[in-house]
């Protein structure tokens, strides 16, 4: 399934806490359009295998989880915390998990009009016909203090350091998996966001789209 001719798709990939689901929202807010952030998919299969008490590396379960949770099931907030984050990363190193999320997500970007999806492979494996692609990204210390700020303001107590330390570890895995690595499309604008705001960073992406989408 393929958006059709004139379908705004704009796909945010970017490494973790670097503001593409925050870009992903207000993006979509600006068009009008519905928006899925693809990683709470991977939090969710996460989540499913720590709540059944699988060990996170069997493959097997998580295969077993992928072709039957409920996403109903998972409201957001259980699936946030930081030690999710890095269970996901694990998951989503797994072919047979990533083959079965691959459709819903492309049905997503396929509704008519359009769609904004955030997530690491949007641009390359997802939506790889996308008109217009963003790769945002910012210095790990940079990100690891947006997170830390982050994780304080919902009571989760950890030192930025560890936090820091959590960010390496998970670029290192995202990056380095065989299948669908996190990288930059070849036709994918590279949006450092280490000194913008989150307005600055709105406006240049909406420049972005302007000028793909005229293109
Ligand atoms: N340009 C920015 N400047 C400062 N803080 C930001 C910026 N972009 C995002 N943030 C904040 O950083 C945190 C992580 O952003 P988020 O969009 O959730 O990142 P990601 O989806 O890449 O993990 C959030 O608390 C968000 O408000
Ligand atoms: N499209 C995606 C989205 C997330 N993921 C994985 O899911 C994990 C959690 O993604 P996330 O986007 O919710 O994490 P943050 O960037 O918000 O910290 C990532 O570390 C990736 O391993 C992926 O592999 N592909």
């Amino acid at each position: 399934m393929r958006p059709g001719t004139g379908d705004l798709v704009i796909a945010v990939d970017g490494p973790a806490a670097s503001g593409k689901g925050t870009l992903a929202k207000r993006l979509a807010a600006h068009y009008g359009l519905p928006c899925l952030d693809t990683g709470l998919l991977y939090r969710m299969v996460a989540r499913a295998m720590l709540d059944a008490g699988h060990d996170i590396h069997d493959a097997a379960a998580a295969e077993r989880i992928v072709g039957s949770f409920d996403e109903a099931g998972f409201p957001e907030e259980r699936l946030r915390g930081r030690e999710i984050g890095e269970a996901a990363s694990v998951v989503a190193a797994m072919p047979a998990v990533r083959a079965g999320l691959l459709a819903r997500q492309r049905r997503f970007a396929a509704q008519p009009g359009g769609a904004v999806l955030d997530g690491r492979d949007i641009g390359t494996v997802i939506c790889p016909e996308a008109p217009a692609k963003l790769f945002v990204t910012a210095t790990p210390e940079v990100r690891a203090a947006r997170r830390h700020k982050e994780l304080a303001g919902r009571g989760e107590t950890a030192g930025f350091d560890s936090i820091l330390a959590d960010i390496r570890r998970r670029d290192a895995r995202d990056s380095g998996r065989s299948d669908a690595p996190l990288k930059a499309a070849e036709d994918a604008v590279i949006l450092d966001t280490s000194a913008l705001t989150i307005e600055e960073v709105v406006a240049a992406a909406i420049e972005i789209v302007e000028r793909r989408r005229g293109a």
